[in-house]
């Protein structure tokens, strides 16, 4: 349960989005093709990809500013590419999106910031759109500075005031837009901690798109990774973790042995100059602990760490967890 904005209590939100065979292109160039997923109900998801695969095309076509060529976007009986503009324009509310940059308006404070979408898509009095905003920004830990310009403010602060104004009308679909890009290692961790308490508080649904593999390893609870116009991977972060695909495996472990090359896939050639070099990858690093709410609560995704592993029948990497119990048997 968590505070409304009317002041009452709410069952907790979240909703499913089930997207299948989703294809997208742009002047006959195709982006990916046949993406089918499920980002389940209040769940934390993260996509990962190389550089151009279309990770932010796939947010902005969940959200609807993108239209893909075929495939549904399933959110509530409601199939998304189908809908009408003005139907669009109701379930666009479920969503809340954090881009890249923040994308705040420069000119405005961080308050009438974060008040923006109040005072656009609601009727709401100023007294109620004030407690609302005071109520976000303490969220996010920016009560104090809401009279600043957004130029006056740190990066991390921009992505918080950011991160404030795509939660001020209750979404239940969070997107993130490499929210760490451009933070230092411990601006990234509060970030990192900050999200997982709002998923918390919230119930939403996360999607977060990062090229940060710490955060892709302790933050989400589902792991996707586009690689090559495709969907190569998704589910469970342990069944990432542990897989010894050679695409997932070297980009979850940031290695340059693999099939991944610096521009996009490497060619016959290189691959086979390096097996005959000998080049084998190192063994799979443990899996780390998932990181926890910080009033120490469970997840609502929260599975006993192992318990994937051990159904599924796969070991994991030594040393795996710290000292938590792994693969429980229930
Ligand atoms: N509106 C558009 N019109 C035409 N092409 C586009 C458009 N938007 C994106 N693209 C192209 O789609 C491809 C994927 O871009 P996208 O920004 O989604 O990649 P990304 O995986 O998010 O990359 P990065 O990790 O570098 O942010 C790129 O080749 C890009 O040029």
């Amino acid at each position: 349960m968590y505070p409304t904005t009317d002041g009452g209590q709410e069952e907790p939100v979240g909703v499913e989005v089930r997207v299948e065979g989703l294809t997208k292109s742009f002047g006959g160039q195709p982006v990916w093709r046949d993406v089918t997923l499920t980002l389940p109900a209040g769940e934390i998801s993260v996509l990962l990809g190389p550089s151009g695969t279309g990770k932010s095309v796939f947010l902005k076509t969940l959200v609807g500013l993108l239209k893909p060529d075929r495939g549904s976007i399933m959110i509530e009986g409601q199939d998304l590419p189908r809908l009408s503009e003005r139907a669009l324009y109701e379930v666009r509310k479920l969503f809340g999106v954090l881009f890249q940059d923040g994308a705040l308006f420069g000119s405005m404070n961080l308050f009438d910031n974060v008040a923006f979408p109040l005072r656009e898509h609601t009727r709401k009095p100023e007294s109620e759109v004030r407690r609302i905003v005071y109520e976000k920004l303490e969220m996010v830990g920016l009560v104090g500075a809401e009279h600043k310009l957004p130029g006056e403010i740190s990066g991390g602060m921009r992505k918080r005031a950011g991160l404030a104004r795509a939660l001020v009308l209750d979404p239940e679909i969070i997107l993130f837009d490499e929210p760490d890009s451009g933070l230092d290692p411990v601006r990234t961790a509060y970030l990192n901690q900050l999200i997982v308490d709002l998923n918390q508080q919230t119930d939403a649904t996360f999607l977060i798109v990062t090229h940060d593999i710490n955060t892709a390893r302790t933050v989400p609870d589902n792991i996707g990774l586009i690689y090559h116009g495709h969907l190569a991977m998704f589910g469970p972060r342990e069944m990432l973790l542990s897989s010894t695909e050679p695409v997932v495996r070297q980009f979850l472990n940031a290695q340059r042995v693999g099939p991944i090359g610096m521009a996009e896939e490497k060619d016959a050639d290189e691959l086979q100059a390096e097996a005959a070099a000998g080049v084998e990858l190192p063994p799979l690093p443990p899996i780390p602990p998932q990181l926890r709410p910080s009033n120490g609560r469970r997840r609502r995704g929260e599975r006993v760490a192992g318990q994937w592993c051990w159904r599924n029948g796969v070991t994991p990497p030594p040393g795996s967890f710290g000292d938590e119990v792994v693969g429980v048997r229930r």
